[in-house]
Formats: structure tokens, sequence, C-alpha cells
């Protein structure tokens, strides 16, 4: 079975590593730079790369494509000029469906059938570096399947993707944009604008990113996902963030005229109100805005003690996402925050750091 990847960066390259390796399967990854060929293969994600679209399409079982939303259209109008293998599925992974599953339903398909799709995790990184084989384990995969498309053919697909080991949902693609609009393309309008208000405070006043340390830091993680992407993401879905964005300015209105009215009670009504709801949102599945697991140590001001603590994580093979030092609490030796994207590695650490009698805060 040969697996055709167009754009091997976070997402192309972790659904590679799912597949890579796993019987009779072969993995080719297309790209558009020649500097981008090297480090797909000699990093093992795919079996062979090449620039060229027809070599890569060529008798391909399945195709994924994993760019940018706005370079969706290009690739699939291209391949739909190309002589494909019978039976050929074509996928992809952008963050929205009804443009992509319209374009596609335009297009006649010969023998070759177009099922969207949607792996909902990923991370505020990007590029083939923070590819990872365990992204998708246990997140929800939406599929869009184009109107006409067999049902023995999305079952083909669905059987592939259990090797992202995710829970592969079928959603209808309007449906699945004015949610991943209110879930996720909002906050991440919202994270960029709430770190880029405190960024022209910090222009007059240094100490605002001195002490935007910890929470603030956390809840803006988002903010700093890849631009071009999000630039895309946010276009192609513009019309349902237009409709939640004036949601969103009356929520910010009724915010102001509360403090305007010095209405307490009305805010802690909002604060109840949002508490509720959030106390009934799944916990432990991943959603698509992924949570790190972090810990908190001490850490005495001696050379060298940062790379101790990273030399013995990886040298018991605890995968390490983020080290940070947190510089707002001048009156402690130091804080450093380490971070975990599983859970697994977090508990591990969290026992070894601990035997080695450092002082572990969770
Ligand atoms: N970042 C995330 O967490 C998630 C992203 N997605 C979707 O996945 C797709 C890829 O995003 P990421 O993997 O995050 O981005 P990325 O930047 O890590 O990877 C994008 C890939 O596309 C290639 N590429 C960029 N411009 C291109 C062009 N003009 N022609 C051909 N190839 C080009 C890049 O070389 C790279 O290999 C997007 O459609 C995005 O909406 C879906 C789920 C999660
Ligand atoms: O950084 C995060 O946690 C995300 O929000 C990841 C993400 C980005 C885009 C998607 O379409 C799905 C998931």
């Amino acid at each position: 079975m040969k697996i055709a990847i167009f754009g091997v960066g976070l997402i192309g390259g972790s659904l590679a590593l799912c597949f890579k390796g796993k019987p009779g399967i072969t993995v080719v990854g297309h790209a558009h730079l020649p500097e981008l060929l090297e480090p797909m293969v000699s990093r093992g994600v795919v079996d062979s790369a090449t620039l060229s679209v027809e070599q890569a399409a060529l008798d391909a079982d399945f195709i994924f494509l994993c760019v940018p939303v706005g370079q969706l259209e290009h690739y699939l109008l291209l391949l739909s000029k190309l002589p494909l293998k019978q039976g050929c599925i074509i996928s992809d992974v952008g963050s929205t469906k009804q443009s992509i599953t319209t374009l596609a339903e335009k297009i006649t398909w010969d023998g070759v059938y177009f099922i969207g799709g949607h792996p909902m995790a990923g991370s505020e990184r990007s590029g083939i570096t923070a590819a990872s084989a365990v992204l998708f384990e246990n997140a929800y995969y939406v599929l869009s399947p184009v109107a006409g498309v067999p049902e023995a053919v999305c079952q083909s697909l669905e059987r592939l993707l259990q090797y992202t080991g995710a829970q592969i949902v079928r959603v209808e693609p309007g449906m699945h944009d004015d949610i991943v609009g209110a879930i996720s393309h909002l906050p991440h309008i919202i994270a960029a604008s709430l770190v880029n208000q405190v960024r022209r405070h910090n222009e007059e006043n240094e100490f605002y990113r001195v002490l935007a340390a910890g929470g603030f830091r956390d809840i803006t993680r988002i903010a700093s996902s890849d631009p071009i992407v999000w630039r895309d993401i946010l276009l192609s879905n513009r019309d349902v963030l237009l409709g939640l964005l004036q949601e969103w300015n009356e929520q910010i209105e009724r915010f102001t005229r509360l403090l305007v009215e010095r209405d307490g009670e009305g805010i802690a009504d909002e604060f109840r109100a949002a508490g509720a709801f959030r106390s009934e949102l799944p916990e432990r599945r991943k959603g698509m805005i992924t949570p790190l697991f972090d810990l908190y140590i001490d850490v005495p001001d001696t050379p060298g003690i940062i790379g101790q603590i990273a030399t013995l994580l990886g040298d018991h093979r605890i995968n390490l996402s983020n080290m940070q030092i947190i510089e707002s609490r001048e009156d402690v030796p130091g804080i450093l925050r380490l971070s975990f994207r599983q859970e697994d590695n977090w508990e591990k650490a969290k026992k070894l750091l601990s035997e080695q009698s450092y002082h572990v805060v969770v």
C-alpha cells in the first residue's frame, strides 16, 4: 500500500510517523522546496521524498493533503487532473471542512474518492521537528465524506486511520466549521489579541512581560501558533468567525456594563454560569487545545543545574516539551517549570525528580 503525504510538517509528519513501518505500507512525502526533502528521510518520517506531485501521487492508494488550508484547493485541483490509481482515496487534514468539500463536490472523479478529514489535535508548534507518532492518540478525528462516496470506501480510510489511535467521528462540514470556529478559531484570535494588548503596554513598562510568567503565559500558549497556518484557517472560516466575533463583542459589552454599574452580583453570575458549564466539559479526552502537564521544582542557583535536570530526564527517556525559569519570584532560589505533553511522562518525571531529592510541586 502506498501512502502519499503532501506537506510533511507537524500534522503531515505525525500522520506519516503513524503509518511508516506498518506491514505492507510505504510512505512517500511531497515537498514544494528542495531543502525540505532530506530532513524528511533522514529523520525517518517517510520512506522516500519527492518534489514531483506526479511521482508522489503515482499509484498511491491514499493521498493526504497536509498543507496550510490556503493551499488545499491548489493541490486538490492538480490531483484531479492526474491519472490516479483506481480506488485511490484522497483526504486532507485542514482545520476547516466546508470550503474543501464544496470544491471536491464540484470535481468529477472517476474511481477516485475525496473524504475531508480533520484530526482534532495538534499544538502551537509547526514543522517536521514537531511531528510525533502519538499526537493523535485519544483525540477525535473528524471525517466529512463528500456525497456519494460509498460506505466501503469510508470504512477503508477509517481502518487505515486506526494507526493514529484517534477516535473517528463523522461530522457534516458546516456543523464542523461552526463548532471549531467557537472552540478553536475564536480562542486563537482572543489569545493573539490578549498577548498583543500586553505587548503594547510592555512598550511603556517592561514589568508587564516579567509578571506575565505563569498563568498569562499558559492561557495564551496558542498565540504562538504558526502565522501562515492561522491566517489561512481564519480566512477560510471567515463567515462563521464574523458571527462569533459579533457575539464576542456583545459579551465584552455585557462585562463593560456590569463594571460601569458596579454590578458585583452580575459579575459573579457570569463566573457561576461559566464554571458550571466548564465543569461538565470532558476532562481526560484530548481536546483540540492540548493541555500541557506541568511540574514546578525549586532549583538552587548553581551553574549547570538546568542541563543536569534535562540530562536526567533524557537518560530516563522522559520526553520534555518545555522548560521555563519563572522570573517573577525574586524572593526564592529559582522555580523551574517543566512541561510535558504526555501524562505518563509527567508522572515518571515527578517520581524521578522526587527520588533525586528535588522539591517538586505539582
Ligand atoms: N497545527 C495544528 O495543530 C493543526 C493543524 N491542522 C491543519 O493541518 C495543516 C498543516 O498544518 P501544520 O502541520 O500545523 O503546519 P506545518 O507548518 O507544520 O506544516 C505545513 C506543511 O505544508 C508545507 N507547505 C507550506 N506551504 C506550502 C505550499 N505553498 N505548497 C506546498 N507545501 C507547503 C510545509 O512545507 C509543511 O511541510 C493545515 O491545513 C492546518 O489547518 C489540523 C489539525 C491541527
Ligand atoms: O495548540 C493547540 O492546542 C491547538 O489548538 C491545536 C490545534 C490547532 C488546529 C486544529 O485544527 C486543531 C488543533
